[in-house]
């Protein structure tokens, strides 16, 4: 079985640099660590980068994923080859790029690109960003899936995620004690549909509502409520159409060995306990 430990970062192809920096620190309130020759490394808490912009494809998107060390790392490898899951070595000079010690790609049923990387960067700088947005780090991902009941069963049953609710028949899953650090959503293609920061609390997220509305972002859900996670959130539109989400007050599972998913219908009032509905965002189809 493979151990996610934790999601890691997400990469993000883009074919305008500046505007992505621009929306990055800006708006969403991310800190520039670094500007490579084709990439922009942005912070949001204690790990040298947790999103990063590459030059290139808006449809090349990445998600990055924790394990212990290097011969998980080899195990997880042959257990994804032997299922019949092409598996990238990354090179020495592409592991530079991610700031990790090794990785491995490969694609997850629905066609995601996914990477699980051995010792990612932390920084000993404290995070400080240029715009106060509340940022206390990047916790999860929602990833597109074409047959949400077969992704779960690979991330549950090769990855060793645990759902910890479903609307409809979407999980929501977890990789620690969080709540979820993987939900997948139906949709017709593979894609990241969302990427989660954890701000410090409800001011932060109805202050940034009120910011991002000034500044025309478009925002798509919220403020409002899980009933799921119990947050607080509020989605809005960065650049090549990404989703961005800032929630505040994600559970924990306390109990491990005896939670069991509650089962939420497919519904607007389970996304959202306030009756906030998305807007140009799509939810998922049944
Ligand atoms: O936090 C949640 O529970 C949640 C539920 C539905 C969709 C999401 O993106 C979430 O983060
Ligand atoms: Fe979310």
């Amino acid at each position: 079985m493979i151990q996610l430990k934790d999601v890691s970062y997400v990469r993000l192809g883009s074919p305008d640099l500046e505007q992505a920096e621009q929306f990055a620190t800006a708006c969403l309130g991310l800190q520039i660590a670094e500007r490579g020759k084709a990439d922009l490394y942005l912070r949001s808490d204690d790990r040298s980068h947790t999103l990063c912009y590459s030059e290139g494809n808006p449809k090349d998107q990445t998600v990055g994923f924790e394990v212990d060390d290097e011969a998980s790392l080899q195990n997880a490898a042959a257990t994804l080859e032997a299922l019949g899951h092409g598996v990238h070595a990354g090179t020495a000079e592409e592991a530079d790029r991610r700031k990790v010690k090794a990785f491995i790609g490969f694609r997850d049923p629905s066609g995601n690109h996914i990477e699980l990387v051995v010792r990612p960067e932390r920084s000993g700088r404290r995070y400080f960003a240029s715009r106060d947005a509340g940022i206390t780090g990047f916790s999860h991902v929602g990833l597109n899936s074409t047959d949400p009941a077969r992704d779960e069963r690979f991330w549950t049953q090769i990855c060793n995620a645990r759902v910890s609710d479903r609307i409809g028949d979407i999980p929501l899953m977890r990789v620690n004690a969080i709540h979820h650090t993987i939900a997948l959503v139906r949709a017709p293609q593979a894609g990241i549909q969302h990427i989660n920061h954890q701000v410090e609390s409800s001011d932060d997220v109805l202050r940034s509502y009120h910011f991002l509305n000034e500044r025309r972002v478009p925002i798509v859900f919220g403020p409002g409520r899980h009933p799921t996670s119990g947050a607080r959130f509020l989605y809005f539109k960065g650049p090549d159409g990404m989703i961005f989400e800032y929630s505040v007050g994600v559970d924990e599972i306390e109990d491990e060995a005896t939670h069991r998913p509650r089962q939420f219908g497919f519904e607007p009032t389970s996304f959202c306990m306030w009756g906030s509905k998305p807007a140009g965002m799509t939810l998922p189809n049944k």
